[in-house]
């Protein structure tokens, strides 16, 4: 059996890592065997700072170096990651998930379908209610869409309930779901949503 390869996307700062952190913790309550690959301009940053956490044996926090493009290792030469997984899963055979989160850019990075089986895009409410109306492909093609920092909506001015709205109405149908990953809100979804559409579980 190989490990479900998944993919992270969205743009900077929205929560990637955040996300990861709580759905670590979720994954470690219900015994589901976890490896990450992290994807980060010139340097480990988001590697680092898993490992800091402490969630993971760090030896199942792999780091690859972007360089100029975020996109370019997850979608048009996605060989960088897929090494970095089949060493993971070579070393870790009991492995059922691999988290593989891109760098953080705009709204139009995805995922090669054949680094990932299945992916997520995380954006957020601090960068404007009108991103669902962008449609970039992130929002529009992701497997599942998450919008983060609901706790911060009123902060910034936004409808959360009409931002998730729109952003279920631009993906005809396809899921989005909520989350602040500061309050661990909506992170239950998110993991319920992973073993039904994922792990099959
Ligand atoms: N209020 C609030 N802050 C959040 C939430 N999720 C993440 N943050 C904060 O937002 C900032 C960015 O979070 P990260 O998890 O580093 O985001 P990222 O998408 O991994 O960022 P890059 O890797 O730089 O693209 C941090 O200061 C987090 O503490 C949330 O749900 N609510």
């Amino acid at each position: 059996m190989t490990a479900a390869r998944i993919g992270i996307g969205g743009p900077v700062g929205s929560g990637k890592t955040a996300l990861i952190e709580r759905l670590l913790a979720e994954f470690a309550s219900i015994g589901i065997e976890v490896a990450v690959i992290t994807n980060d301009l010139v340097t480990d940053e988001d590697a680092e700072r898993l490992r800091r956490g402490g969630q993971l044996p760090p030896e199942r926090i792999l780091a690859v170096q972007a360089g100029a493009c975020p996109h370019t290792v997850i979608r048009e030469d996605p060989t960088l990651n897929m090494a970095a997984a089949d060493r993971l899963e070579a070393r870790f055979p009991q492995l059922q998930l691999i988290m593989i989160e891109s760098g953080g850019d705009n709204l139009a990075s995805t995922f090669s379908l054949d680094l990932v089986d299945w992916w997520m895009f995380v954006i957020d409410v601090a960068g404007g209610d009108d991103i669902p109306r962008k449609r970039g492909p992130g929002v529009l093609q992701s497997d599942l869409l998450v919008v983060n920092k609901s706790d911060i909506a009123p902060h910034v001015g936004v409808d959360f309930d009409a931002m998730m709205a729109e952003a279920r109405a631009v993906r005809n149908g396809r899921p989005a779901l909520a989350t602040s990953c500061r309050q661990g809100s909506g992170i239950a979804e998110v993991v319920e949503h992973l073993r039904r559409e994922v792990l099959f579980s």
